[in-house]
């Protein structure tokens, strides 16, 4: 039997710039793009409303999408390009050359739309049959691999909706830089469809200024970029594929959608600032950034309390870890233009003991701790650097590690194709690399939407601890 989630693969094709319309371009990677080179593929789904028969989609709006596409590629071309890998010691970049194109699917599914947007925790396996594959690596006779950047699925929900579905690399965009390639594609579609004059993409917001490419504008004084790569060789070397089966991974995972509000943002700010005027503390950076990590990070460690008394003895003294990223676009000594097109992050990481986390003041200890991190930034975003990919490693290998995917800040919601706002947007990869997702609510002003995949029982302690702890807020 069919699973309700299954799809019909309607068509497959590739979608590139105009030809002849982008010179052939090499990019060179920076030291903000290396350390994401073995990052996993991201893995973003949009879902809209869309009250048509399939029939229709394919007739009026499929070749929009498709056209609108091919002219965003030709500004945010890097998406439709390899990156290529040639053998140490020459260097891995993105290539553009005419032809290239990313591969884009379409699909049908007769599944309940309204469950699959849903809040309330779902099957993980539930969206991946609305996730793109990424064409496989070729390897040339030279060993050179050359590795597609992006590919995407739409899916239509007969009268009910579609799936916009991207699978990218993070090598060559960060959050910044892909969710501008998603605005300006869905401001050229918004203007097909009115019927306006696409003259040029940049003259309605600053969403679809024109894409920054010159990679020359991020100076590297203390040289992190031969470091990174010199790593980055001895870590590829020796770097296992994780192989199992993705049904496996997800076998016993949920995936779940909570929406902390203004007033809760609010009122955790409040407390938190009390909370340092009574203990004649120097206040704390209490963004909602701040106060929405430092919630979740402890009460994903508190849900997981039952099942680590149940193996082991709980260490309170053991370091847990929070890494989030920060966008250095206006953050460095040197300029770099608010549409530079690639990756420009810093890598922050943070740690408490278990005890600090889970007693009485946790959400104070986090805040205080992920908010310092923050406050760093404005006095060198770099400060430390050098050692962000031995970090980064020696972290995950220990494990009690919480990772943000996402940003409150990307304006997700914003992404309007011309009918409307998404209902529900998705960063799928979570349910595999267990970060937590961060996004703007799509439905209140102010409030923030957080995605995790957890198993079962975790997300059981997890969704009553929260229920319970905003009720007390
Ligand atoms: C370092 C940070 C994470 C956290 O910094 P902060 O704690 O200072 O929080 P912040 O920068 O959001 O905002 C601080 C304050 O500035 C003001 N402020 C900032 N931006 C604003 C905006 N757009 N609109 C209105 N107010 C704004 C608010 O007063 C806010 O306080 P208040 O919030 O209280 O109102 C952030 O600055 C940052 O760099 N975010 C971007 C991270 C990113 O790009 N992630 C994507 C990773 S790639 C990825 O994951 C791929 C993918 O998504 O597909």
């Amino acid at each position: 039997m069919a699973q309700p989630n299954s799809v019909k693969v309607l068509e497959i094709c590739q979608i590139g710039p105009p030809p002849n319309s982008v010179p052939t371009t090499s990019l060179p990677l920076t030291f903000f793009d290396i350390p994401w080179l073995l990052c996993r593929p991201m893995q973003r789904l949009f879902f809209y409303e869309l009250p048509y028969p399939t029939d229709h989609f394919k007739q009026t709006i499929l070749p929009i999408l498709k056209h609108s596409l091919s002219l965003t590629f030709q500004h945010f071309f890097p998406l439709a390009s390899n990156l290529i890998c040639p053998p140490q010691p020459l260097k891995p970049h993105i290539l553009y050359t005419d032809g290239d194109s990313a591969l884009l699917t379409i699909t049908e599914c007769m599944g309940n739309f309204d469950h699959i947007i849903a809040n309330y925790p779902r099957d993980a396996r539930d969206l991946h049959p609305f996730v793109p594959q990424l064409n496989p690596a070729r390897v040339l006779p030279d060993n050179t691999r050359v590795v597609p950047l992006m590919s995407l699925q739409l899916t239509v929900f007969p009268n009910s909706g579609i799936c916009i579905g991207l699978t990218f690399c993070h090598v060559a965009a960060d959050g910044r830089a892909f969710h501008h390639f998603m605005k300006s594609w869905a401001s050229i579609c918004r203007k097909i469809i009115m019927g306006d004059s696409l003259d040029c993409i940049d003259n309605d917001s600053n969403s679809t200024l024109l894409p920054f490419h010159n990679r020359d504008v991020v100076k590297d004084p203390n040289g992190l970029e031969p470091n990174f790569l010199e790593e980055w060789w001895n870590w590829a070397s020796t770097w296992k594929e994780d192989t199992r089966l993705i049904n496996d991974v997800l076998a016993d995972k949920v995936r779940a959608t909570f929406v902390l509000g203004q007033a809760h943002i609010k009122r955790l700010k409040h407390r938190i600032t009390s909370q340092c005027v009574d203990k004649e503390l120097e206040p704390l950076h209490v963004s909602t950034f701040v106060v929405t990590c430092a919630l979740i990070w402890v009460y994903l460690i508190k849900s997981q309390d039952s099942r680590v008394s149940k193996f082991s003895d709980i260490d309170n003294d053991e370091l847990y870890y929070f890494n989030f990223v920060a966008d250095c676009r206006n953050r460095l000594e040197f300029p770099i233009p608010s549409t530079y097109f690639g990756n420009c992050l810093a890598i922050c990481f943070v740690s408490l003991k278990r005890c600090e986390l889970v007693g009485e003041n946790g959400i104070f200890s986090a805040v205080k701790a992920i908010g310092n991190k923050v406050r760093e930034l404005e006095s060198g975003a770099l400060e430390g650097a050098e050692k962000w990919l031995l970090d980064w490693k020696e972290i995950s290998e220990l494990g009690h590690l919480v990772t943000v995917a996402g940003s409150p800040r990307l304006g997700v919601y914003e992404t309007d194709f011309g009918w409307g706002r998404p209902k529900k947007s998705e960063v799928v990869q979570i349910d595999v690399s267990g970060a937590i997702s961060l996004a703007e609510c799509g439905d209140e002003d102010g409030a923030i939407e957080v995605g995790l995949a957890l198993s079962r029982e975790n997300m059981d302690n997890f969704n009553a601890i929260f229920q319970h702890d905003l009720n007390l807020l």
